[in-house]
This record gives C-alpha cells, structure tokens and sequence, in this order.
C-alpha cells in the first residue's frame, strides 16, 4: 500500500513527528478520501434547476452525516423559502453549522465551504459523465471536484487524519456549509446576522477555500473577490407564440428586441457601454502594479487552460486589473429562445436576456441596478416598439477586499511552503463568493481565501476537475495549516499579553 507517487509533495524543512504522522496518513488514506469525493460527486445538487432542489437537500444531509461522524455537533438549520421569478416559493436547502471542540485555550476556526454545484449535461459537451468521478491521467473530472466539494472534503479528511491518529487537534472548529452559493448564497445573510452573537460569537478566524490559483503549479492565496449583479431583461409582446411566414415582418418581434437590448451592453473590446458604470471604480495605484508585475505569468499557459486562442491584452498588469480591479459584463442566456437542434420557424412571444455586471470596491449596487435600468428603457424607447419591456436585478453581492497582514494568511503561507516548497501568489479572483464580504462586515473577523484548484480545473464548465495531487496536498496543507495557526495565535496573544502588563 504505497501512494506517495501521486500526492506525495516537496516538504521544505524538517517536518515534526507529528506532520508525518499526519501526511504520511494522508498518503496511505488517499483512496479512502477519492471514494467519499466519489460519492458527494455522485449527487446532482444543481442549486440553480429548482427540479433538482431536494437533491441539494440530500447532499446537505450527506454532509451533515460526514461532519457528525467526525464527532462534530451539527445542526441543520432551516432558511425558509425562496421566491422564484413566476411567484412560486420553493424551500431553500438547509444550512449546516457545526462545531467540534471548545476549548477556550485554543483559537476557533470557522471553515465555509459549498456543496451546491452548477448545472452539468453530458450534452453540454462533456467527455465523462458530470456526476460519475472519472479518474484520467491523474486528474479527477466531475461536477463539484474543485467547486467546492474536493475543497470541503480535504478540510474533513484533514480533521478526520487528526482524529484517527489520536492527534490533539491544535484549534477548536466550526463549519458553515450551505448550498445555495452558486445561485447567490440565499438566505444566508440572514442567517449570518442571527448568528453574529452566538455561533461567531468565539470565531477567531474565518477560511473559505474556494476557486482557484493562477497557474497549475504555484499555490496560491486570494485577498480579493468581485461581486456580482445579475439581471434579467425580459421582452413579451403577444399572448402567444406566433408563425414567422404567417406575420413575419408585420410585426415587432420580442426577440429582435432583447437581441438589440442585449448588444447595447457591452462593445467588442469588452467595455462596458452603460453610462456612468465607471464612475466609482478608483484607479490602480502604484502598490498594486509593483504587486502585480511580481507574480509570474506565462500567456501562452494561461489561455491553453481557458482554451481560448486570442484574449483582449496582452500583458499581464491589464489582465489583472481586468479581471480583479475592474467591472466586467457578460451575457449567459436567453430564456424563451428555440435552442435544440433544427429549425423551427416560431417567433417567440416571450424572451428573457440573462446577463451579469462583476462589480469592483466602491461601487454601488443600487446605483448600479438603477443605471442599467435607466440605460435600457432608454434604448429600448428608441425602438419605439409595442412590446413591453421589463428588467430586474436577480441578485447582487458585493466585492470583497481582505487584510494580507492578517495573522492567518501568515499561518497559510508557512503551511503552503511546509508541503509546496514554494511562497504562494497573492491574488484576487474575478468571481464572486456572495458570502465572503457578509463575513466580514457582520462578524468582524478576519476572512482568509485558500483556494485548492488549479488554473486549468474548469469551474462552471464542461470537464471540471481536481488532480489527484491538488487534493491530497490540499488535505495535507489544510492540516499543516491548523498547526501553525494554532502556533501563531498563541504567540501573538503572548505578545499581547506582555504589551498589557509593561
Ligand atoms: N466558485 C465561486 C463561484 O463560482 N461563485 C459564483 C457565485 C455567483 C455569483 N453570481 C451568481 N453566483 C460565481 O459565479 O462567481
Ligand atoms: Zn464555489
Ligand atoms: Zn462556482
């Protein structure tokens, strides 16, 4: 029984008896840990399709029972309900929080992760079927592998190696796993807010580990993520569906609309043509270029891993601001629209354009939603057409900016150096965690982002994956982080103390 081929890794230093006890486990128990992954990977727990709704539920479930065994004190907490666009309330998936150990002389860590996914077909293009973990060349493809359970199950692996070694664990834990995130973490602010009191009341540190590091090879940790606004424009003319030969080009046609409305948004250099959408965005200072031209980059790496073969700029500075200090708009569908194969000569009576607005720090979400409507019932007035027009924000989450002198990005990087050999990039990610500014700005702690995945894992998209070597060094590293978090907080409060009695 020898794995180290494959999630052995490049230790730097000596390592303490107890790092390899605790790696050495993680070696020998990797096929136990690729089977649970396996399983979660298993369940279809699409947050977004509200058919699928109680397949989110189950896997919270599954969770739950996963953290219980654990020996962690868990609770399923309910949500209520959330409200779908045609008025139907369906009940939000239940939230887990859970903790395990309370001992006031040690530091609580809060982990949150998700166990929701995004939606997968095999139609949609993939090699291997989305919810049957499919191992190949060392890589492990499925839906959920890197967003989010392979990152969840690492931090439960890690705990359960400490517990099954009779290893004390060096911090008192808590979870908040939820399965709403990818549909805009409903319900959790609330629940946030209730808890801000009790279950944050003694939580030092907050962990999210989730998207991904810049390259396939050097580890990373975010300090930044920008929101999101997401819109829907819908354009509705008769009351029903209509014959294109019968009154084609007597009418004005919904989808004509919304494809006119739609173009209006954004032009072919990626800029975005609502006005006064830039007007809060603050311009990169010269820190931030100094910090951006350290972290290495290679192009040609990073559009083979999007698998696109020309990208808007070309040098690394303007893909960073791009991604990370700047808005972005993207189009993502059209409800409504004949989409199969074939051709059918309809003219839809209703269109619904989805599209999003990554937003940046400082600006504003109300004023956001108000320039975009303002901006495309003054386009569609130009139209002049009889159809009626209707655009709403969906949802909206804010950006989030971390502290880097925070203690426990100190802890992450000596625990990525202990089991990468190398010093992370200090990044910001383009996406959105709708969760990680609540945190911050509720509970007043401090939020450390440690993500997992590598730059070529394919979040949201066909062939997502985790390597074999990500997941077990990220089960590794999550253990090494509990000790020299543990380490850190004892030293700092020492030197806290001494402050107090001088
Ligand atoms: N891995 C994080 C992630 O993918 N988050 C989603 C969250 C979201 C934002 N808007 C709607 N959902 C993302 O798309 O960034
Ligand atoms: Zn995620
Ligand atoms: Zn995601």
């Amino acid at each position: 029984m020898l794995f180290l081929d494959a999630g052995s890794s490049s230790f730097s230093g000596s390592l303490s008896l107890e790092e390899k006890r605790l790696f050495q486990y993680i070696d020998e128990h990797q096929d136990e840990f690729v089977q649970n992954l396996a399983e979660w990977v298993a369940v279809e727990s699409d947050s977004i399709q509200p058919q699928l709704r109680g397949e989110v539920t189950r896997m919270m479930k599954i969770a739950a029972a996963r953290l219980q065994d654990l020996g962690a004190k868990t609770t399923l907490v309910d949500i209520g309900v959330q409200q779908l666009p045609d008025g139907q309330n369906i009940s939000l998936p239940p939230v887990i929080l859970a903790k395990l150990g309370e001992d006031p002389l040690k530091p609580t860590v809060c982990f949150y992760g998700h166990v929701d996914v995004m939606p997968a077909k095999i139609e949609d293009g993939w090699k291997t079927r989305p919810y049957i973990l499919t191992e190949i060349d060392g890589n492990f493809y499925g839906r959920g592998t890197t967003d989010n359970k392979g990152p969840v199950l690492a931090w439960i692996n890690a705990l359960s190696t400490y517990i099954n070694l009779n290893i004390d664990l060096p911090v008192n834990i808590k979870f908040l796993i939820e399965g709403m995130e990818e549909s805009g973490s409903n319900g959790l602010e609330e629940l946030i807010q209730k808890e801000k009191d009790c279950f944050f009341s003694n939580v030092d540190y907050i962990v999210i580990s989730d998207n991904l590091w810049l390259t396939t090879k050097k580890p990373a940790l975010t300090y930044g993520t920008r929101g999101n606004a997401c819109f829907s424009v819908e354009v509705s003319g008769g009351e029903k569906d209509l014959h294109s030969g019968g009154v084609g080009g007597i009418i004005n046609e919904p989808m004509s609309d919304l494809i006119a409305l739609l173009d209006s948004l954004v032009n072919s250099s990626g800029c975005i043509l609502i006005p006064g959408i830039y007007d809060d965005v603050i311009p990169l200072t010269e820190e931030e270029m100094k910090q951006y031209e350290q972290i290495e980059f290679d192009l040609q790496e990073y559009k083979a891993n999007i698998g696109v073969k020309k990208i808007l700029y070309d040098t690394k500075e303007e893909i960073f601001s791009h991604l990370w200090r700047l808005p972005s708009l993207s189009i993502h569908g059209i409800e409504g629209a004949f989409y199969e194969p074939g051709i059918k000569t309809v003219i839809p009576s209703r269109v619904t354009g989805k599209f999003s607005i990554r937003q940046v720090p400082h600006m504003d979400l109300s004023k956001v939603e108000h320039q975009v409507k303002e901006y495309l019932e003054n386009v569609f007035s130009k139209r002049k057409s009889p159809n009626k027009l209707m655009v709403s924000m969906q949802m909206g989450a804010m950006p989030w900016v971390a502290n880097i002198d925070d203690p426990q990005y100190e802890a992450a990087k000596k625990a990525i150096k202990r089991v990468f050999n190398q010093d992370p990039d200090m990044i910001r990610d383009g996406s959105t965690i709708p969760i990680a500014r609540m945190f911050q700005d509720i509970t007043e702690k401090s939020v450390l982002m440690f993500p997992l995945g590598a730059a070529d894992d394919g979040e949201h998209s066909q062939k997502e994956k985790i390597s074999r070597s990500n997941y077990i060094n990220g089960t590794k590293v999550f253990a090494s982080f509990l000790l020299e978090i543990s380490k850190l907080h004892k030293e700092l409060q020492k030197a806290s103390n001494l402050k107090t009695v001088t």
